[in-house]
């Protein structure tokens, strides 16, 4: 561990026997921190090697540490080298690496998540929201008011004893975002949060997280009462394919239908179920190729009540009404497994969608592009194909798959089912994880899908060891 500081300029060495703040390293230390220095403190204290991890030597290590704990508040930059993994090193790594730390930290979570190199730096935890709650509406429906509702309903109800932060997305939020992240500030400034399709302009942003959408509505009457007349109304009013993940009705003054509400809709969201299926999603790197990240759900199946958990959850968190569905279409080949065991429960059939010549005719029949997985690269392109007599013509259908990428599996999906006569308002989806990273959303928006209601179970976790899972913002 070692440290320059500015103005004084501490250097700072722990070392056994040999002192090695020589004046070679010091001119390095000029190299790092830059010429406008006047002077460096250098602190060393020596001990024998035979007393390596002894009380001595813990003694003099500690001496160190209070001595520079003294020194750090009065100095404007620190140089530092071979931090950690001492906890106590963190502090001197704030003042090392100041707003960037953070997004160290986060570069360090992705790209070592076993934490191979513990030496390198003591990094603070990188904390993940598990679950974002996008509160929208016009302007004077009440969002500021329902947010501070719902934020102390669930930091004083949550069984899980998670905590919500409120956040608005300001100037400033992007700013600490884009640090955090090494997100590109620009395109965050000048991507307005289009209030029409949020979850879609945002999730990718912050893609290990699940981003839901909470619209507040009220009537015209109660908008002008609350606001008055000259109000300017900021919101984007009812957009044709608006797909909140829930809809509030803030017409009732007081807190009571507010708190209601999350007891209700947004408590069960944050249900502890959620997060042993998450976890049970592994990560394998640099698979099926190079640079590509796999997430194995289908591997939800080889856990201890893994499917069971899964199936239970995507009944419960269906927004719609299961004895109203006609038919849950899935797509060869994982989708296939989770939504045979939820029909068998939910006593619904299935309509199979299957590469070409493996259902027997009639059959129509739409050509789709790889999914993210699957394409290596190119653009290949396969016929999947699905019964005529699979679904009614008007039916209403949910269409249950493992994953939801890049969207292009349910885009096919959506697809067929249009030319079999099922318009995107009879269609919900549910996935068992979504990877927001590749923009499926995005997607199914540009391809005039964007009233198809969209939910997911989990957003696997982000593979860092340290991620604080009771963090809920
Ligand atoms: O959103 P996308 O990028 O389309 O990815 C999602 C699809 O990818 C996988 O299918 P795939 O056919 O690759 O593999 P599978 O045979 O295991 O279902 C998965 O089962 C989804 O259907
Ligand atoms: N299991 C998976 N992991 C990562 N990306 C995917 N795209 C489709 N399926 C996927």
């Amino acid at each position: 561990m070692q440290v320059v500081a500015e103005l004084p300029r501490i250097v700072i060495g722990r070392s056994s026997t040999n002192v090695s703040c020589s004046s070679r390293k010091i001119a390095s230390f000029h190299l790092g921190i830059g010429r406008d220095w006047d002077f460096a403190c250098v602190i060393t204290r020596v001990w024998d090697r035979d007393e390596d991890g002894s009380a001595t030597a813990r003694v003099v290590i500690q001496w160190v540490y209070d001595l520079a704990g003294g020194l750090l508040p009065l100095s404007t930059a620190v140089y530092a080298a071979d931090l950690g993994p001492d906890p106590r090193d963190l502090s001197l790594a704030r003042s090392a690496f100041g707003p960037n730390l953070p997004r160290l930290a986060s570069l360090k979570c992705h790209l070592d998540p076993r934490d191979v190199l513990a030496y390198a730096c003591p990094l603070p935890q990188v904390k993940t929201p598990r679950l974002i709650f996008l509160i929208t509406g016009d302007s004077g429906v009440g969002k500021d008011y329902c947010a501070d509702s719902w934020a102390l309903t669930i930091n004083t109800r949550s069984k899980a004893g998670l905590k919500a932060r409120l956040v608005s997305i300001s100037d400033a939020t992007k700013r600490d975002y884009a640090a955090a992240k090494g997100a590109d500030l620009e395109r965050l400034f000048r991507d307005r949060m289009r209030d029409d399709a949020p979850v879609t302009a945002f999730a990718h942003l912050v893609s290990d997280s699940m981003v839901l959408e909470v619209k507040i509505i009220t009537s015209p009457g109660t908008k002008l009462a609350r606001q008055g007349p000259s109000s300017d109304d900021g919101g984007g009013g009812d957009v044709a394919d608006s797909c909140p993940t829930v809809t509030f009705n803030n017409d009732k003054n007081g807190n009571e239908a507010a708190s209601a509400f999350c007891e209700q809709y947004l408590l069960p969201l944050l249900d502890e179920d959620f997060q042993p299926l998450r976890e049970m999603v592994r990560l394998t790197t640099n698979c099926p190729r190079q640079g590509v990240e796999f997430r194995d759900v289908l591997g939800i199946s080889k856990q201890p009540g893994g499917v069971a958990l899964c199936n239970s959850l995507l009944r419960s968190d269906f927004a719609g009404d299961w004895t109203k569905v006609d038919v849950i279409a899935c797509c060869e080949t994982s989708g296939i497994m989770y939504a045979s065991v939820l029909a068998t429960h939910v006593n619904i059939p299935l309509a199979l969608i299957r590469d070409a010549g493996k259902l027997p005719p009639p059959t129509i029949s739409v050509s789709k592009s790889s999914s993210y997985i699957s394409s290596s690269g190119s653009t290949q392109e396969k016929t999947v194909k699905m019964g005529t007599d699979a679904v009614r013509k008007g039916g209403s259908v949910v269409i249950v798959d493992d994953v939801l990428a890049s969207g292009e599996t349910l885009c096919t999906v959506l697809k067929l089912l249009g030319d079999a006569g099922i318009g995107a308002e009879n269609v919900s989806v549910m996935v068992v994880a979504e990877l927001p990273v590749h923009r499926g959303r995005e997607l199914s928006r540009q391809l005039d899908f964007g009233r198809v209601k969209v939910q997911s179970l989990v957003v696997p976790r982000p593979q860092c060891g340290k991620a604080d899972d009771r963090f809920f913002w």
